[in-house]
């Protein structure tokens, strides 16, 4: 079966790269200037084929991602209506619920929870989908693994190591990159016995910040394969539209058809 044998031989490949890999020192996350060009050109290469990687060593406590599962399991026992009470409001940068996951914030995090569900192949999951944001950090916290990304025409599932935060390159990540970094397909596929728990701390530009590539990098080798918007209308635009791949990414291409977008 070659076609599984390749999907496992991608799904080793990504779980071995850990930030271990990247950075020798446990302190740091990613590595910085003055590291080894080396270090440096491995992140660049997992930005541009993967668009995903976990870190180990990124120095937040474990007590800390512990205390974090506790609070949101307490949390996730209350009542609706108290629940309710810190739902997010209009041009707050906190709060519950996730209808507007991008929503102008510089960074905010979203917890979810998917209950058991009987048959999990009969279920889509959560849509696949890219992340609009700059860069998405994922933590899993209670060992159910349920995250499916999407590498060169294959859906096949991620297993998070224990403790690590995995960062996923969004869509403002691949525009800025002007196609160099890959934002990834991702999906969640619910668990047929098992409550699984995650967080994602979504970042951001800030809201006065245009989304579009990056100056420094367009020359007439490279020019602009994106458009350049306000991140207002960035995120008015990927509310309008539904969830469905990568296709607002495509929308904000330079040659796609639709709306000029430029702001
Ligand atoms: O729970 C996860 O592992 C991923 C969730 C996700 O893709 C999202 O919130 O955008
Ligand atoms: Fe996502």
């Amino acid at each position: 079966m070659a076609a599984k044998s390749n999907v496992e031989d991608q799904h080793s490949l990504i779980s071995s790269f850990s930030v271990q890999e990247l950075v020798k020192e446990p302190m740091k996350t990613i590595p910085q200037q003055k590291d080894s060009g080396l270090e440096l050109e491995k992140l660049h290469s997992t930005c541009r084929h993967w668009g995903f990687f976990q870190l180990v060593n990124h120095g937040v406590n474990s007590w800390i991602l512990e205390k974090v599962k506790q609070e949101i399991e307490v949390f996730y026992k209350l009542p609706l209506e108290e629940k309710m009470k810190f739902k997010i409001r209009e041009g707050d940068t906190e709060g519950y619920g996730n209808i507007e996951r991008t929503g102008g914030r510089h960074a905010i995090f979203e917890d979810d929870i998917l209950s058991p569900c009987p048959q999990p192949e009969l279920v889509m999951g959560v849509t696949p989908h890219s992340d609009a944001t700059l860069i998405t950090i994922l933590h899993q916290l209670n060992g159910v693994d349920g995250l499916h990304i999407h590498k060169d025409g294959v859906w096949f599932p991620f297993s998070f190591l224990p403790d690590a935060l995995v960062v996923n390159v969004g869509d403002i990540l691949e525009i800025f990159s002007n196609g160099v970094y890959r934002s990834i397909e991702h999906k969640v596929v619910p668990n047929a016995e098992k409550e699984r728990m995650s967080v994602a701390f979504f970042v951001n530009p800030k809201l006065e910040a245009d989304v579009g590539p990056s100056p420094s990098l367009m020359n007439p080798h490279n020019p602009p394969l994106f458009k350049r918007v306000s991140l207002d209308r960035y995120i008015k635009g990927f509310f309008s539209q539904m969830l469905n791949g990568k296709s607002y990414l495509q929308h904000m291409r330079i040659d796609c058809d639709g709306d000029d977008n430029s702001a």
